[in-house]
């Protein structure tokens, strides 16, 4: 029997299969994975793979990228699932045929009735006997895999092609795979993966299966676990926290990192609550939660983390600069020398240059220019003079972040030829004549890179490249983050059904007035269900609060910084 396993990127097809696999094994089936453990098996399919995702290769067309993903296929056909289908096993895949259809038609626009006949040909006429589409929300499917990568070591790895196009394309990939499985009732199983543990879907899964094998009749097509009842009501501004936290208590239940996770930059006494509870079980989560959070909870949090945790804690300083945070910096530094220095960015002062020079002198030069990013001294050249003589072009183009004099402009020429991408990242809120081209350039390779590089970028040309993007990407919304004038309005007005939580989050900072909490209020009402939505419009709603507390009680000279608001809260 032939069981593939289809979904989009996250959605936990790697986990479930390999769990069904090592538990029909445990029963005394003869099992095959084709990609156990997440790698494909065949060598030759592994190499068309590393081809199809390398980030160089921006220029491949979808139907170039369709043909080397058939190739892959039809290779682990030949080479594994063929044979071992002629055994007479059960042979499990982890994407087959069905992921090039849903990519290419749904996901890249082209006609699906053009593609079959190639992928007729790929698989000799060998199509799986059982689909399991492991279905969900691409929101959650996309944090679930960050923290993955968090976890694995992996958090700083760059991104493949497939995660430049933006997160858009997960999007219509799952629905191309909803619609093949409604098309195909009898084939296709789905398996809903939003709020339940592994555990029962691993049981559920293997009852489908084991039964399917058993010949017996398979009742229902999708599989629906009951989730855990909601609060009555439409959710508003006005209860968003209750409803957060309520969603979020539930699921620290199942899945308590991500619950930790999701509190990232929250400020406020619920959220450092959850943190204190978690701070003995998820050390590093909880330190990272507190990113850019500057109040005296965040504070005596860090302290007793830094023993423990260095790197987390210095990651999760993120970009703030008060006092408090250079003596942390200090006494991490031994532990933790690169996220210290690369948490120096935008700091020009004597005491993020000692650092610096430290860090030069322990050979930590790739971390020292990845922390220079909008630093413009004499000094800064120096060093940018050195990353490149050591070749490290793409953290001397991150050196270059926010820098938009001419001779950032020259070197980011020279560097355009070692790493594009990278002099792309520098270019973020930046309207240079070499920022510009490059966005032409790599509109179509590298959507979400060159949508978040207009972050902040209020002009004409901006706005319409923003316009284009919305309907394909929710990066389109991440570049108006914080943005009060009339076109952002209207972009977040337009995409707020299409990007609901991205929406929300891009008004993170601004004051919670009318225009604001009437658009909170739409979205609430519309998508309050989704947790992803509920957590950002809780952090917007958390965040205006400290703004209005500051405003009543800084005097109007001090400056208001977020950072600075949180220390009026505590
Ligand atoms: N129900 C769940 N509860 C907790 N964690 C989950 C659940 N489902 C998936 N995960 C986690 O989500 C992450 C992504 O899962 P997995 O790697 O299996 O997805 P995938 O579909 O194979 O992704 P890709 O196609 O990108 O390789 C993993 O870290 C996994 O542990
Ligand atoms: C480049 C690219 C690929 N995909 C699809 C194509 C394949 O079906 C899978 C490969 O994924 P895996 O990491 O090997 O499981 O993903 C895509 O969806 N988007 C892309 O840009």
């Amino acid at each position: 029997m032939f069981i593939d396993f289809e979904g989009i990127d996250g959605s936990g097809k790697t986990t479930l299969s390999n769990l069904l696999t090592a538990r029909l094994k445990r029963m005394g089936y003869k099992v095959t994975h084709a990609r156990e453990g997440g790698e494909l098996q065949s060598p030759t399919a592994r190499r068309i793979r590393e081809l199809t995702r390398d980030s160089r290769l921006l220029e491949m067309g979808p139907r170039a990228e369709f043909f080397l993903n058939l190739a892959r296929d039809a290779q682990q056909l030949e080479e594994v699932i063929a044979p071992s289908l002629k055994r007479g096993e059960v042979c499990i895949t982890d994407r087959y045929l069905y992921s090039q259809l849903a990519l290419t038609a749904g996901g890249r626009g082209l006609k699906e009735n053009a593609l079959l006949p190639a992928c007729e040909l790929a698989s000799q006429g060998l199509w799986p006997d059982l689909v399991i589409l492991v279905d969900v929300d691409p929101d959650l499917a996309r944090l679930r895999k960050r923290l993955g990568k968090l976890q694995s070591g992996r958090a700083n790895d760059t991104d493949s092609r497939k995660g430049l196009v933006g997160a858009g394309l997960a999007v219509r990939v799952r629905e191309a795979f909803l619609e093949q499985a409604r098309k195909d009732p009898t084939r296709w199983i789905i398996l809903e993966n939003n709020d339940q543990p592994l555990r029962m879907l691993e049981q559920r899964l293997v009852e489908a299966v084991v039964a399917r094998l058993e010949g017996r009749e398979q009742p229902v097509q999708r599989m629906v676990p009951a989730p855990a009842p909601p609060l009555p009501g439409v959710p508003s501004v006005d209860d968003v926290e209750e409803r957060f936290f309520h969603a979020l208590d539930g699921l620290e239940a199942r899945e308590p990192q991500l619950a930790v996770w999701l509190l990232n930059g929250i400020p406020g006494l619920p959220a450092h609550q959850r943190r204190l509870a978690y701070a003995e079980r998820l050390p590093g989560l909880v330190a990272r939660s507190l990113t850019g959070l500057d109040d005296d909870t965040a504070w005596t949090l860090r302290e007793v983390l830094a023993p423990s945790v260095p790197v987390d804690v210095a990651e999760g300083l993120g970009f703030v600069t008060s006092p408090r945070s250079h003596a942390l910096r200090q006494r991490l530094y031994a532990q933790a020398p690169a996220a210290v220095l690369e948490g120096l960015k935008r700091q020009d002062s004597p005491e993020a240059w000692a650092l610096r020079e430290r860090g030069m002198k322990d050979g930590h030069l790739g971390a020292v220019l990845l922390g220079l990013a909008g630093v413009d001294g004499e000094e800064s050249w120096v060093v940018r003079e050195a990353g490149m003589q050591r070749k490290l072009y793409a953290e001397v183009a991150r050196s270059l972040g926010g820098l938009a004099t001419e001779r950032a402009e020259a070197l980011r020429e020279v560097l355009l030829k070692h790493d594009r991408l990278s002099v792309l990242k520098s270019t973020t809120g930046l309207e240079t004549p070499l920022a510009l081209g490059l966005r032409e350039q790599l509109e179509k390779g590298a959507l979400k890179l060159v949508l978040r590089s207009l972050t902040g970028v209020d002009s004409p040309r901006a706005w319409e490249m923003r316009e284009r993007g919305a309907p394909l990407t929710k990066e389109a919304l991440d570049s108006v983050d914080g943005m009060d004038v009339p076109r952002a309005w209207r972009l977040r007005a337009s995409s707020a059904r299409r990007w609901p939580a991205t929406v929300v989050s891009s008004m993170r900072g601004l004051p919670l007035v009318a225009e604001t909490r009437a658009l909170l209020e739409r979205v609430l009402s519309e998508q309050g269900g989704s947790l992803p939505v509920l957590r950002n419009a809780y952090a917007v709603v958390a965040q205006a609060r400290l703004l209005e507390q500051a405003a009543r009680t800084v005097r109007p000279s001090v400056e208001t910084s977020t950072a600075h608001l949180g220390r009026q809260e505590a």
